[in-house]
């Protein structure tokens, strides 16, 4: 049987405007509704994390576009993101009458999350594990909603990216995937939206200095997706959601990353 379920992974700063939010889930409402594929949600919150460490007078830093997070800050940026992220965006779903669960990528064993690079913390590294339940889920029709905290073997939390979570969850589930971000796609130099990139033509522009920070990390996990699920990852806007069933259909809207 084809696997046809779909990955969206949600930009966290679609969490800051309730209308794009809203806006967004009726486009994701109207899809269910007319394809009947079955939809898993990961999200990030890079902005709420951002605003809670800032409020609290701590300092943060990415380098590479990952943030770096000493252990002690590992407690409240998994309340950001595996609860108040992952709560506003099921809130959402449920508002529009789509049945979810919440999860982070440690929940039935889903991901395997070990760290990444002593220097950033408590950073994780994530690999597909555990399809299971994440499955049984979509067989009863609810859409998992899933944050970027993981955690290790050893039980210690860990933050993953989360473009690097969903990568994971779409190779978990032999899934396709489309990254929404606020930006139309990967944009070159003068800000003109790139409508094919592959390996070759990143390296060059993060050579170049064109392709930075999170975007950087984004086009990275998407070839990473692309060549182990031989299949082209959307990087487009969750601003358009107009366009989600173009989208959605396979069609030329945003940055199509290609292995
Ligand atoms: N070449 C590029 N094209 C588009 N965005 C870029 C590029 N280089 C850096 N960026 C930055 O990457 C951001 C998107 O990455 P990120 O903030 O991690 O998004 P998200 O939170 O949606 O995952 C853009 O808002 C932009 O500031
Ligand atoms: C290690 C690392 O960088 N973790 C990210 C996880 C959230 C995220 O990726 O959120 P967006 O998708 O909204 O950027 C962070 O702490 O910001």
């Amino acid at each position: 049987m084809a696997n046809n379920t779909l990955v969206i992974k949600l930009g966290g700063t679609l969490l800051e405007s309730d209308e794009a939010l809203t806006a967004l889930f009726d486009g994701l409402t109207q899809f269910l509704n007319d394809s009947h594929r079955p939809l898993v949600l990961v999200h990030g919150g890079g902005c709420l994390v951002d605003d809670l460490l800032k409020g609290l007078g701590l300092k943060s830093t990415k380098k590479n576009g990952l943030r770096v997070t000493p252990f002690e800050h590992i407690p409240l940026i998994a309340g950001a993101l595996a609860g108040t992220a992952n709560k506003q965006m099921m809130a959402k779903a449920i508002a529009h009458g789509i049945k979810s669960v919440g999860f982070c990528l440690a929940d039935g064993g889903m991901c395997k999350v070990t760290q990444l690079d002593p220097e950033l913390g408590a950073v994780g590294e994530c690999q597909p594990n555990d399809a299971s339940l994440a499955q049984a889920v979509l067989d009863m029709g609810c859409m998992p909603v899933i944050s970027s905290i993981g955690i290790t073997e050893q039980g210690e939390l860990m933050n993953v990216n989360a473009d690097q979570a969903a990568t994971a969850i779409a190779e978990l589930l032999g899934a396709d995937l489309v990254m929404l971000s606020d930006v139309s796609g990967i944009l070159d130099g003068k800000g003109q939206l790139i409508p094919d990139m592959t390996q070759a033509k990143a390296e060059e522009l993060i050579a170049k200095g064109v392709i930075t920070g999170g975007m950087e990390v984004k086009v990275r996990a998407a070839l990473h997706a692309a060549a182990t699920l031989g299949r082209p990852i959307a990087v487009a806007s969750w601003r358009y959601p107009e366009q989600l069933s173009s989208l959605l259909a396979g069609g030329a809207v945003g940055t199509k990353v290609m292995a």
